[in-house]
């Protein structure tokens, strides 16, 4: 996952872009960047690391224009650490065309291949994102005869990206001189957000917006207007006016389980669902499955992971009417652990990131509650801590299902081995985790807490099922990603 924000503005969009990157901060952390589109010359500055440390004065100062974009970057496919493929990615004809990505595409192999022997055109490193930025400037190519663009022959070209392209894709388009493009995947796996507010300048205009949650639109004031559908394609010109067009046959949407369980700012709302209210239904439904198979009656408090598993901890808390304590104290100077490349840094920062507090453990029984156990770093090194700190029995539960499977649509853990519930049964993996007892929310119960009470029917949920919705993903696909995944 990523974090994608893009904007048309009737005013200067560096400022706008960089506070909206910072909102979206806990969707990457690799590297950043922003394009600013100045007429039909683009600006843009880009470099590793988060976006406090990213931009100095100067750098902002030469982001010019009205329209922008901006990436926070989680890195799937090619290296974390090559700034060549930190975001967004530029490709000079048509026009002159600068994408940002949220996702990871599947048939990369093919693209690539493709790309290189038929479009003839160049790539210059192992990122899916350059393989979209070109296959949508190939296709817009062959739309477009004189200079002047049409927003149907844009939609064109998006019709003929989804025709080509495999597996998810949010993304954000500038072309010089005419505006700004953004478009989802015809599953709507990764999140897309619009809205708008008018113009400060009291020229009766709209600025317009596109984000990958509704947080930041909220906190700049804008309008929420919709999410963009799966499939969809919008363009907004450089003077307000936006259209939309469906550039797909046959969309549907299913979007990740994973933003509403890990991802995602509790504040925002996917596809019409509150994220915060889907992590309380999930601990309902896990308080609901603890006291069906664990004795309960000799367990003292129920304790969450901070952050992300504190509404679920605080239901199963409620619903078991046991105690609820914060036993772990974070350090807020150290970001997500999970989103880390490389598990060294990963083991390291859960130590430097949480401490247990003694007196909270001391001769007690606990309930630990995290939203989801993925390699097992965070809940091995919080049991040890636990342990350490003088607990005495320790329950370790998890709000999301057991993840047995490569996750392959934006989220990093494209290898078997590295998770934790590969081919292990519960009680094994209890063993591994030094817990006296493991629960896991059960598949149906986490899809049904999510979608409860919206119009959403489906959930992409391969990393606990298997089940991969754009159906390339095949074992080959997935043993030549173990052979060539990321450090
Ligand atoms: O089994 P693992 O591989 O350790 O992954 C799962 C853990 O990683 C995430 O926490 P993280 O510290 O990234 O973020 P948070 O502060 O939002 O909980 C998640 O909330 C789990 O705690
Ligand atoms: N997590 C993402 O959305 C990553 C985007 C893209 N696949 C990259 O690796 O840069
Ligand atoms: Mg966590």
């Amino acid at each position: 996952m990523c974090g994608i924000v893009g904007l048309v503005a009737h005013e200067p969009a560096n400022q706008l872009v960089y506070d909206a990157l910072l909102l979206l901060q806990h969707r990457g952390q690799d590297s950043t960047g922003i394009a600013t589109a100045e007429g039909s010359i683009f600006h843009s500055h880009k470099t590793r690391g988060q976006v406090r440390e990213a931009f100095r004065t100067r750098d902002m100062r030469a982001l010019l224009g009205n329209m922008g974009l901006g990436h926070v970057r989680y890195a799937t496919k090619g290296a974390a650490s090559n700034e060549q493929e930190a975001q967004p990615f530029y490709v000079n004809a048509p026009y002159g065309i600068t994408l940002i990505h949220n996702g990871n595409l599947t048939n990369t192999r093919e693209l690539t291949s493709e790309l290189f022997h038929i479009d003839r055109r160049h790539l210059n490193t192992n990122s899916d994102t350059e393989l979209l930025v070109n296959v949508l400037a190939h296709e817009l190519q062959e739309q477009v005869n004189g200079h002047e663009l049409d927003p149907e022959q844009v939609f064109a070209a998006v019709t003929r990206v989804h025709d080509r392209v495999q597996g998810s894709y949010a993304a954000i388009a500038m072309i010089a001189g005419h505006g700004l493009l953004a478009f989802r995947d015809p599953f709507g796996i990764r999140p897309l957000i619009m809205g708008r507010r008018p113009a400060e300048n009291g020229s009766g205009r709209m600025e317009w917006i596109v984000a990958s949650e509704s947080l930041v639109l909220e906190s700049a004031g804008y309008e929420i207007v919709r999410d963009i559908a799966p499939g969809e394609a919008v363009f907004i010109a450089l003077d307000g006016e936006m259209v939309s067009k469906q550039c797909h046959a046959a969309p549907r949407l299913v979007p990740c389980s994973f933003e509403y369980v890990y991802l995602a700012r509790p504040d925002s709302v996917m596809n019409g669902i509150s994220v915060y209210d889907a992590r309380l239904r999930l601990g309902n439904r896990l308080a609901d499955t603890i006291a069906k198979y664990a004795p309960t009656g000799d367990i003292d408090v129920v304790m969450p992971i901070p952050d992300s598993s504190r509404p679920a901890a605080s239901q199963v808390a409620q619903k078991l009417g046991i105690e609820y304590r914060e036993g772990f104290y974070k350090n807020r100077y150290v970001g997500r652990t999970f989103i880390m490349p490389g598990q060294a840094e990963r083991k390291r920062s859960v130590r430097q990131k949480l401490n247990a507090m003694g007196t909270e453990f001391k001769g007690k029984n606990i309930l630990i509650v995290d939203d989801s156990i993925v390699r097992g770093t965070t809940s091995r090194e919080i049991v040890e801590m636990a342990r350490a700190a003088g607990a005495n029995k320790v329950t370790f539960t998890s709000a999301a299902p057991p993840v047995r499977f490569p996750h392959v649509y934006g989220i990093n853990m494209p290898t078997r081995q590295e998770l934790i519930a590969h081919d292990r049964k519960i009680p094994e993996i209890a063993q591994v985790l030094g817990a006296d007892h493991l629960i896991y929310q059960e598949v149906e119960d986490m899809r049904s807490a999510i979608t409860e009470g919206s119009s959403v029917t489906d959930l992409e949920m391969s990393c606990f099922t298997g089940d991969y919705v754009t159906g390339d993903v095949s074992p080959e696909y997935l043993s030549w990603v173990e052979a060539t995944q990321l450090s």
